[in-house]
């Protein structure tokens, strides 16, 4: 009797038991699929939004999501369990961090209206990525990605808004690690609907600050500027960042930009933003950073699996590598700091 059924992998037939290795590793990452499916399922249906105004019994709660009664509890406890709801008695309640990133309603929002939408979608395409090395069609290289994300207004509005909920974290460890006491302006180089500057501004009264974007997305980030009480803090400057002069400012920041192009292309842009920047000023760099030995940031290394199918020549890239563009540009003193979660900052000085 073959041991193997036709057309499926060959079984291995002898092998010692090992002792025991745990299967953890492997099945932690079957169920992570699973996990992410029940965030956005709960995005979805809208229970973050619905417990925003404050705790509700799990009998009103469904009634108010529509939820079927049948698979209603085991649905709001993978939540609590998840660490997205608590449960007290019979009440369930956002946990602190969904109260703060998933209430659509808030500006920091991390629910992104196109990243939930597209990352599945973009993810069943990776086989394809790594067996012919190949970009999505729809763009030949990064101008032809943002062309197409600044064909509508809609579109640059929902990328926008993905932006904030990707940087959101970042934005407010920047406010809180670097020394902005010592500078009075900021420029945001690529600054999307201007999460990076609202946050440092909101921590820092001292500071104004210019968002520097393509001309569409001036509309989304006076918005939301305006939103938070800053509009007479902060202007907008459009231009594109290879052609236009950098504005001016103590500080030039490239936050999620630099991995967009080639690393003939991020050279390019720390030059001209060394030229742009005064004698003791700052350029600072934030992205989601590949550790140095390349083994410990998954998230990283993802990030860049995403970037490689999204536009041809993006990529992410590790301190090390910054540090290296950011001496050929001029630079000196080039540190890297850890910002939150996967996201770390490169800072360097003119
Ligand atoms: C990946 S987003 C990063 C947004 C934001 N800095 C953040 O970290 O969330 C890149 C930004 O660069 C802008 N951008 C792309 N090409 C540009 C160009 N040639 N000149 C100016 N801005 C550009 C896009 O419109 C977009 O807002």
């Amino acid at each position: 009797m073959p041991d193997t059924v036709p057309g499926s992998p060959p079984t291995r037939t002898t092998w010692s038991p090992p002792g025991m290795i745990s299967p953890r590793p492997v099945t932690d990452l079957i169920w992570a699929h699973w996990r992410t499916r029940v965030l956005l399922s709960a995005i979805d249906l809208g229970v973050f939004a619905a417990l925003s105004a404050g705790p509700l019994t799990a009998d009103a709660l469904r009634a108010r999501l529509g939820v079927h009664p049948r698979p209603a509890a085991d649905f709001f406890d993978a939540l609590v369990a998840l660490g997205l709801l608590e449960r007290h008695a019979d009440h369930y309640a956002n946990a602190p961090a969904s109260a703060e990133y998933l209430d659509p309603a808030l500006p920091h929002t991390c629910i992104g209206p196109s990243l939930s939408a597209q990352c599945p979608g973009m993810a069943d395409e990776l086989t394809r990525l790594l067996r012919t090395g190949e970009a999505l069609r729809r763009a030949r290289d990064g101008r032809d990605f943002y062309a197409a994300v600044c064909a509508d207004d809609r579109s640059v509005r929902a990328f926008q808004r993905d932006m904030t909920a990707l940087s959101i974290g970042s934005a407010r460890a920047i406010a809180e690690k670097f020394p902005w006491a010592g500078y009075r302006t900021l420029a945001d180089i690529g600054c999307a609907e201007g999460a990076l500057p609202a946050q440092i501004l909101l921590a820092h009264p001292h500071l104004s600050a210019t968002g520097f974007d393509l001309p569409a997305a001036r509309t989304g980030f006076e918005q939301y500027t305006a939103r938070l009480g800053l509009a007479d803090r902060v202007t907008f400057t459009a231009g594109d960042f290879f052609h236009d002069d950098l504005p001016a400012a103590d500080v030039l920041v490239f936050g999620h930009v630099l991995h967009n192009w080639p690393p003939e292309d991020r050279l390019r842009l720390l030059r001209r933003a060394h030229r742009a920047l005064p004698e003791g000023g700052a350029v600072l760099i934030y992205e989601t950073l590949i550790d140095d030995e390349r083994r410990d940031n998954a998230i990283g290394l993802l990030l860049s699996l995403v970037m490689q199918l999204e536009v041809p020549g993006g990529s992410d890239y590790t301190g090390a590598e910054c540090h290296r563009w950011l001496t050929a540009a001029g630079f000196t003193d080039p540190r890297t700091e850890h910002l939150d979660g996967p996201e770390s900052m490169v800072v360097a000085v003119k």
